[in-house]
């Protein structure tokens, strides 16, 4: 049997690229600055030390860092015995976004530049704000800026359920979110109002790359949450990624786990699970795993990592859900068949001590394991769409456009 097994831990970077400068993000380190603040003993809370992540440095994680930056993250084990085929890759996308990530993972990297709403005031264009307020039917809008998701919703959900309307905000990302009350507005008014804005941003020719339906609940400011009802709006990939390929050209079967399905737009997908939760994606792709069938591929985004605590801003949570995800992994590499392989890796950095709240443009992790692959460094790469030419030539499908094969 055939089968690959794609797990991306959302934001998890393990150095800046030579290129973030241009971002702003020269000397970001995901995995670096979370390793020295808990060897620093400064991410105490909810956990404990050193960064522990045993199973992860097996698979060459520490060594796809010394590559990356240099030196070993400190407290991790330079010395560990080598189980997988380990790498760094650089991202060739020109946005440091997770479509761009994703997509360039699968083999297709973002050369064209997206659009942004980079004013952090009044962002959006006023003639888009009319359209959206008519088309819908609002009763006007709120926000209407940059802005963390979780800051936001204390400082205007409370208005927002009195008035019915909906908050709209952006960041540095090529994103239109739209966060509403799932009771007092309701989730599917939220989904046919993002809808409604997909559609108005991609015929208005914003080139926006996603509309993101924010729900959340709670009763008043500190105590809204945002649920696990979140739904991406995507433009598709520009080209056939390795995935429309293995079901275009061998049949094959691709399942999504978390937001995987949302990024790529539905294109190549043949079967999507939702979960909510670290725990309750890892179950999902366990579940996915026992069953998947020949020529097929179980891709799960671990998103926690990115939204619960790298625009957090969160280090110890981040280091604690890199230690529970280090924990189950062996779970995890337990159902990795004779012909099978499994790959690690990431789509963009998010510091979680770097400053504001966006991304950082940084080398991703490549780590990939299986009775079949010889463990050792394969070096620096130049794009992420290394792993969709591996994987491509894996199944044996038409070779991708970027990349090179790593195997
Ligand atoms: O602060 P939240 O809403 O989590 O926003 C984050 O999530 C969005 C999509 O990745 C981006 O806008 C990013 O800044
Ligand atoms: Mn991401
Ligand atoms: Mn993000």
């Amino acid at each position: 049997m055939k089968r690959a097994f794609i797990m991306v831990l959302d934001s998890f970077g393990i150095g800046a690229s030579k290129d973030a400068e241009k971002f702003g993000d020269a000397g970001s380190d995901t995995l670096g600055h979370i390793a020295q603040a808990c060897y620093d003993g400064k991410a105490d809370q909810g956990r404990q030390g050193p960064l522990h992540l045993p199973n992860l440095t097996a698979l060459g994680l520490a060594k796809a860092a010394e590559i990356s930056t240099g030196k070993i993250p400190a407290g991790m084990d330079a010395d560990a015995t080598i189980l997988g085929a380990y790498a760094s890759a650089a991202e060739l996308s020109s946005g440091k976004d997770t479509p761009s990530g994703h997509w360039e993972i699968a083999g297709v990297p973002v050369l064209f530049d997206w659009g942004y709403f980079s004013e952090t005031e009044n962002s959006f264009p006023q003639e888009l704000l009319d359209t959206l307020v008519e088309q819908a039917g609002l009763p006007g809008y709120l926000g209407n800026c940059h802005s963390s998701g979780t800051v936001i919703l204390d400082k205007l959900g409370e208005e927002h359920m009195r008035t019915g309307k909906p908050i709209f905000y952006t960041s540095a990302d090529s994103v239109f979110q739209i966060a509403c009350h799932e009771e007092t507005f309701g989730v599917d008014r939220l989904y046919e109002l993002c809808e409604i804005a997909r559609k108005i941003l991609t015929e208005g020719g914003y080139n926006i790359g996603r509309v993101i339906a924010r729900p959340f609940i709670g009763a008043k400011a500190g105590e809204f949450v945002r649920t696990g009802n979140r739904h991406d709006l995507a433009v598709e990939p520009p080209s056939a990624t390795m995935l429309q390929k293995l079901v275009e050209e061998k049949g094959g079967e691709v399942i999504s786990v978390g937001k995987i399905a949302d990024i790529y737009a539905q294109q190549g997908i043949t079967r999507k699970v939702k979960a909510t939760g670290l725990d309750a994606l890892f179950d999902a792709t366990l579940a996915e795993m026992k069953q998947a069938p020949d020529n097929s591929i179980v891709f799960t985004n671990f998103v926690d990592f990115d939204s619960s605590w790298g625009h957090r801003r969160d280090v110890a949570g981040y280091a604690g859900g890199l230690e529970l995800f280090d924990r189950r992994l062996p779970e995890l590499m337990a159902l990795v068949g004779e012909g099978d392989i499994l790959i690690l890796t990431a789509d963009h950095g998010c510091d979680p001590t770097w400053s504001g709240t966006d991304h950082t443009r940084e080398h991703i992790p490549v780590l990939i394991y299986g009775p079949q692959v010889k463990p050792g460094p394969l070096g620096q790469r130049e794009t992420f769409a290394d792993i969709g030419q591996t994987i491509a030539t894996y199944f044996g499908l038409s070779a991708m456009d970027y990349g090179r094969n790593m195997l």
